[in-house]
């Protein structure tokens, strides 16, 4: 093992530490604000494509505020899919929703809905995932909080398209402009954010990252 694994994993706890606490310094009119404009730029990017389900996540501590698309896509009748933790698996299953009503508070205390509740088999999983981080960077590179949810539901959605074909889902950050880091470090298993959208626009990711301030759309 390189000096540089051994690092790795205290250099991650420490940069989510420290995003953590960027994220929680925006003021809460601040992040609503913010957030609303970011729930405008997804919907904007939505309306453009003809996928007709999403996944996304219910925000929870001081993440971005996705509950204004939410209510949007139902409103023009999007399907909404949420994920549920299995904390025993480390899995996420996948769940069609359509009000708040289906949900209760779940693991971590982020609200979810009920096991039994309207599962999306697997090989039919949404064209787009809308996804929460600490921090992303311009390369599509993301850092969750370290339990590897969304790595895992990368890998099962990527398994699942035939082999030698592209895949099909489209997976977007969405964050604070705060949360854009100059770079996140990535291990073999951390998935790649296709795009970001932040209050700023929306930034189709490249490996090379580069141009950041150039490419807001
Ligand atoms: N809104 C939302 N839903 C989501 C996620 C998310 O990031 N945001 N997830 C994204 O994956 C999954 C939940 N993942 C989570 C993973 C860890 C912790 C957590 O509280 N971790 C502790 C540290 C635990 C440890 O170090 O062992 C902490 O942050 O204090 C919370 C949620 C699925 N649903
Ligand atoms: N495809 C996978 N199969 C099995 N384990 C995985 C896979 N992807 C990630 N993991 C495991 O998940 C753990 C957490 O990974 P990492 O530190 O990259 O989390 P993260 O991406 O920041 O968090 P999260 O996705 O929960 O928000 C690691 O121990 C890793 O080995």
């Amino acid at each position: 093992m390189k000096d540089v694994d051994l690092q790795l994993p205290a250099y991650k706890r420490a940069l989510r530490r420290s995003a953590a606490s960027v994220r929680d310094g925006i003021p809460p009119r601040r992040r609503e604000e913010l957030s609303s404009l970011v729930c405008r730029h997804a919907w904007r990017w939505l309306e453009e494509t003809c996928a007709d389900s999403l996944m996304v996540y219910v925000p929870f501590r001081s993440e971005l505020d996705t509950r204004p698309l939410i209510e949007r896509c139902w409103k023009e009748g999007r399907r909404v899919i949420l994920p549920r933790v299995h904390g025993d698996s480390g899995k996420l299953s996948l769940h069609g929703v359509e009000s708040w009503s289906e949900l209760a508070q779940g693991m971590f205390g982020i609200p979810e809905p009920a096991e039994t509740y309207s599962v999306i088999e697997e090989g039919s999983e949404p064209p787009v995932v809308f996804v929460p981080g600490l921090a992303f960077d311009a390369r599509g590179g993301r850092l969750g909080y370290g339990c590897g949810y969304y790595d895992r539901l990368r890998a099962r959605l990527s398994g699942a398209s035939a082999p030698g074909t592209q895949r099909s889902s489209v997976w977007i950050g969405l964050a604070y402009g705060a949360q854009i880091l100059p770079e996140v470090p990535m291990e073999a298993h951390d998935a790649f954010m296709d795009m970001l959208i932040t209050e700023k626009g929306i930034l189709h990711c490249t490996a090379e990252g580069k141009g950041i301030d150039a490419r807001w759309s």
